[in-house]
């Protein structure tokens, strides 16, 4: 009996989970809702955007069940400093909702997808410092 195919395979391997990455962070690094914040601001200007597409697309590729690692530094680490709100969170979320539907990504995939986001949520959204 074969295994049933992942997430990964049901989005269609690297190449694709690669564009649709590299699509996200084009829009979240610009938009103006999130780069009120002074800390994003800042951060989308020191941080290369290539360096947060490879190492998402890692992350995501090995979630999902592809052959990859995430190599980075986890997600309270990298996100405490950047004091992120709820209103931040949902504002992403609708950016990365349009980002798959543009490409055409399944509703079940979409709602696995937003899962695997959901889970990080706890690390990254109001995290900073008192
Ligand atoms: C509102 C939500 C989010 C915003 C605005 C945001 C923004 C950022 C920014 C600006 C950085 C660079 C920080 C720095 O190096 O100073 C970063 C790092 C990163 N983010 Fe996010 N992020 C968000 C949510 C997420 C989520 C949901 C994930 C994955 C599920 C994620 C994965 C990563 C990874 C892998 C890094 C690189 C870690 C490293 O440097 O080793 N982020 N994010």
């Amino acid at each position: 009996q074969e295994a049933p195919p992942s997430l990964y395979q049901r989005l269609g391997g690297l190449a694709p989970i690669s564009v649709v990455v590299s699509d996200f962070i084009e829009v979240l690094l610009p938009d103006e809702q999130l780069n009120a914040n002074p800390a994003l601001d800042a951060a989308r200007q020191r941080v290369p955007a290539p360096y947060l597409k490879y190492h998402i697309t890692a992350m995501v590729c090995e979630v999902t069940g592809g052959p990859c690692s995430y190599h980075g530094r986890g997600m309270k680490e990298s996100h405490a400093h950047l004091n992120i709100t709820e209103a931040e969170w949902q504002r992403m979320l609708v950016l990365f909702q349009e980002v798959l539907a543009r490409h055409q990504v399944p509703e079940q995939e979409t709602r696995e997808l937003l899962d695997i986001v959901g889970s990080t949520k706890a690390d990254i959204v109001g995290t900073a410092a008192q």
